[in-house]
């Protein structure tokens, strides 16, 4: 029987189960994630994060073998190239539980390529997200989903990991979406897809700094319909961009039913802002 020390924690209730593995001993296979993220037989989230040093797990060419990897596993153990919400709640775990002192910044390892993140103080932080890619032509997809019939036109991004984003026209639309059941998306992606579903607000002037407003809704690959998703406000937030066209704001504020996260896009990445809270340690055993 094996006996792990674990923490619960959260983005805007993007809700995860946290794992110290520095010098990777731990044998994570999908059953124990699949188990963690149970919210009846385990301890339940969204999904799982394990903190491991880079080099512990055969970290490819060119990494830093002591940097942290965030090893990211969607609830149906699944895994992912990136974690926006994750990210965060990883930086308030490194400073817990590891004794990083995240105030200068720090560079860590994931999937889809190497990333950064900063604690902004108050409980906030910010992730440099990488780079992005937006299909051609404004929507270059179509997705049905239960309440929302004929299919939409979507648009597919990628922020390091896949998703696809839809425009509705109000947030009743929104609101009577059923995403109990995944949306399918057409062309169909290989590797599934994250699904948003998103209404552009107007904008806004915060702290002198003129934002866009947003609100969306998602199903995530993975681990069904999630109350924020970190990459995914990256994703509507660049789709809503481009959208707009010539002028639109470069900042957005994207309201998610778990609470509200800060996109900022640059010309080859983005940085996501929010806030992160550890909610409880304790041990669990693995059946
Ligand atoms: N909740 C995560 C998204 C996880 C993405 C995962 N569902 C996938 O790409 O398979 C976030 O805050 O970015």
């Amino acid at each position: 029987m094996t006996t792990l020390r674990f923490t619960k924690g959260h983005g805007t209730e993007n809700g995860f189960v946290l794992l110290l593995d520095e010098h990777g001993d731990l044998d994570l296979t999908p059953e124990t994630v699949r188990f963690l993220a149970d919210r009846r037989a385990g301890l339940g989230g969204d999904g799982v994060i394990r903190a491991v040093r880079s080099g512990a797990l055969g970290a490819g060419a060119g990494a830093d073998p002591h940097a942290w990897f965030m090893d990211y596993w969607n609830s149906d153990g699944s895994t992912s190239e990136m974690c926006g919400n994750g990210a965060r709640v990883f930086g308030a775990f490194l400073e817990a539980e590891a004794g990083e002192d995240l105030a200068g910044g720090l560079e860590f390892a994931t999937r889809g390529g190497p990333r950064s993140l900063v604690s902004l103080g108050g409980g906030r932080y910010a992730i440099g997200m990488g780079g992005y890619i937006l299909g051609e032509g404004g929507f270059d997809s179509a997705v049905e989903a239960r309440g929302l019939t004929p299919p939409r036109p979507a648009l597919s991004v990628d922020v390091g990991n896949p998703h696809h984003v839809v425009a509705l026209a109000s947030v009743e639309e929104l609101e009577a979406l059923d995403l109990t059941v995944a949306p399918a998306v057409t062309p169909h992606p290989r590797a599934g897809s994250n699904v948003e579903f998103v209404v552009a607000l107007g904008e806004r002037v915060v702290d002198g700094e003129r934002r866009g407003l947003a609100r969306m809704r998602v199903h995530e690959r993975g681990s069904g319909e999630t109350r924020s998703c970190g990459t995914g406000a990256c994703a509507v937030a660049l789709a809503v961009r481009s959208w707009a066209g010539d002028g639109a704001p470069d900042v957005w504020d994207v309201e998610v039913p778990g609470g509200v996260v800060t996109v900022r896009i640059a010309p080859d990445h983005t940085v996501l802002e929010g806030p992160a809270v550890l909610v409880a340690t304790g041990e669990v055993t693995l059946p």
